[in-house]
């Protein structure tokens, strides 16, 4: 049986200001990828680093289930630091701390076929310091999956990126959540990136829950209009796609 990330009732403020307010998620489970979409400003970071155990909070956040590991890793969205160590020493490192085991060539071989995935083969030799901004929260997604935690929580893992690079990040973002039976939650900006990779998306609203479910459900006109103060229209392609426009702002 797979893990399931629960939030149920979660409540926090910085200081006395409440920024996140009785907020219930559908349940996050292996193998799936749920979306957090919203303003800026909304709390959807909040919410993330909150579930990451990073504040004190008022309700509930718990893994349950599962036969591996439980732990919980978040991805910020800044990308890792331009520091002097390689890209390939930088996703070793990584897999040394996560749960992967074998031997020293094993190592390697792993670190190589993330770096792959990836499109960062190419870098594996080059410092941190030599790379773009969009390379290096690549690298962070490697170290990320190279870690294979049980629920992977990405805070905009595609901020930095192209719109090539966006895609193949979120394929993989799919990829790692089916072959390493990983719960992930991510905030995405871009709606229909958000209905392409999602199993669920949570629209956020000052602080709480506006709506949950499907993506065809939860993205729509009215949801433009009430969260976001956009007029747009909502079309599903016969593949199932949804691609979003906004006309005019209200
Ligand atoms: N360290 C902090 N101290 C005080 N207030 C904060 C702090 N971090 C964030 N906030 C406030 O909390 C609210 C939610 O911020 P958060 O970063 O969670 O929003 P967000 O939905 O992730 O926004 P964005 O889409 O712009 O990244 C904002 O009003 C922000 O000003």
């Amino acid at each position: 049986m797979g893990l399931t990330l629960e939030v149920h009732e979660l409540a926090f403020g910085y200081g006395r200001t409440p920024i996140l307010r009785g907020v219930t998620l559908p349940a996050v489970r292996s193998a799936e990828v749920t979306a957090v979409i919203g303003p800026n400003g909304s709390g959807k970071s909040t919410l993330l680093r909150c579930i990451a155990g990073f504040h004190r909070v008022q309700g509930k956040v718990a893994v349950s289930g599962g036969a591996g590991s439980g732990d919980i890793l978040y991805l910020p969205q800044d990308p890792p630091p331009p520091s002097s160590i390689t890209v390939f020493e930088a996703v070793m490192l990584a897999l040394r701390i996560g749960r992967y085991s074998g031997p020293q060539r094993s190592y390697e071989l792993q670190v190589a076929t993330t770096l792959t995935a990836l499109g960062l083969n190419t870098f594996a030799t080059r410092r941190l310091a030599d790379l773009s901004g969009g390379q290096r929260q690549l690298v962070g997604l490697a170290q990320a999956m190279a870690r294979r935690p049980g629920v992977l929580l990405l805070d905009e893992p595609t901020s930095n990126l192209d719109l090539r690079n966006q895609l193949q990040v979120f394929r993989l973002v799919r990829d790692i959540a089916t072959t390493q039976q990983t719960a992930v939650l991510t905030v995405v900006h871009d709606l229909a990136l958000a209905a392409w990779v999602a199993d669920h998306v949570v629209v956020l609203a000052n602080g709480v829950v506006h709506s949950s479910g499907p993506p065809a459900e939860v993205i729509t006109p009215e949801m433009l209009r009430d969260v976001y103060q956009v007029a747009g229209s909502v079309h599903r392609t016969p593949d199932g796609t949804l691609t979003v426009a906004v006309t005019d702002s209200l």
